[in-house]
């Protein structure tokens, strides 16, 4: 049985397409993800990145390939997982508190209201939304919003918390605050989180590991890179680090130069291809020059997705 906390195997998915070949967005996909553990998936758009979250979810299913949670089959949605998109799925008739208090008390059917009020103000209160509780959600700004999406779906403790780009809407600032206030809200229930994001700072900032797939058609999950550094993290701390560099370099390096060459061929032949592991702080030269710019105050990257092709 698996002493993994969810345990994917040989997972691919085909779409059918009319009047010609089946379109293979991913296959041979292998990784575990360890409780607790925090992990960012990166690669170009139309890789497949979406469609391995919404599996699982429970929302969609592999064509062919294993799921498995503690030691069970994921064959459909379920409380233990809970999902942020990118654009804030909250219910509009229904304040900030309500929008909360409606997934705890969903939760905790045997809770009193009492129970479920302070539950959820303490959610809230944790992404910094004490003021505006009451507001629905047209009353809110997109960033507002979003805390409470995450405030939400915390709040409720699910095991895993499954995040579809929760941030690409927002402005760089705001992103901050929140990547801010994630950190501390993990830092405290320290659940197991697996999280899209085309912004490579951001991954470095938050991940345990971080998941780099290679471009579709018949993407891969090629490498899974080990984020050494210490926690609590900050940004100001972070972008001081010795390691940031290496780390950040590592990455970009693969998403501009080898996810699209490191292909089927690359990786093929090793059967069950789990993803090479790899700590850009202890590998050599390479990968760690230093990019120009000053290191306290960095680029901000935002991988932009490339369109891939599917013809
Ligand atoms: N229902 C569908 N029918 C046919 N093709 C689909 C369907 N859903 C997704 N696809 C295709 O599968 C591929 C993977 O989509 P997915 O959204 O998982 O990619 P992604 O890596 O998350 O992309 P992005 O970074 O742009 O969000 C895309 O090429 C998409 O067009």
């Amino acid at each position: 049985m698996s002493q993994h906390f969810v345990q994917v195997q040989q997972a691919s998915k085909r779409f059918p397409q009319r009047g010609q070949e089946d379109l293979t967005v991913f296959e041979n996909v292998n990784f575990n993800l360890e409780k607790g553990e925090f992990v960012c998936i990166i690669g170009h758009s139309g890789c497949g990145k979406s469609t391995i979250l919404n599996a699982l979810a429970g929302l969609d299913q592999f064509t062919d390939g294993g799921l498995i949670m503690e030691g069970h089959e994921v064959t459909g949605p379920g409380l233990e997982r809970g999902v942020v998109f990118q654009n804030y799925s909250l219910l509009p008739w229904l304040t900030a508190l309500e929008n909360v208090k409606f997934g705890v008390r969903a939760r905790w059917k045997e809770w009193t209201n009492a129970q479920v009020d302070e539950h959820s103000r303490d959610y809230l209160s944790m992404v910094g939304l004490d003021d505006v509780i009451d507001r629905k959600p047209s009353q809110l700004s997109g960033g507002m919003r979003q805390r409470v999406s995450i405030a939400r779906t915390f709040a409720t403790k699910p095991k895993l918390l499954l995040l579809d780009e929760p941030f690409g809407a927002l402005d760089a600032l705001t992103r901050g605050v929140i990547q801010d206030e994630l950190i501390k809200i993990w830092g405290r229930d320290r659940q197991t989180v697996f999280m899209i994001t085309h912004d490579v700072d951001e991954a470095i900032l938050l991940a345990d590991r971080i998941l780099l797939m290679t471009n579709g058609p018949e993407a891969r999950i090629a490498e899974a890179v080990e984020i050494e550094l210490p926690r609590p993290r900050s940004r100001a701390e972070v972008v001081k680090h010795p390691n940031y560099y290496k780390i950040r370099n590592y990455l970009i390096d693969f998403l501009v130069n080898r996810s699209s060459t490191l292909r089927t061929a690359d990786i093929d032949g090793r059967g069950l291809s789990y993803p090479q592991s790899i700590n850009p702080a202890r590998a050599d030269a390479d990968s760690s020059t230093p990019d120009e710019g000053d290191p306290a105050n960095p680029k901000l990257v935002n991988f932009t997705p490339k369109e891939t092709h599917h013809g």
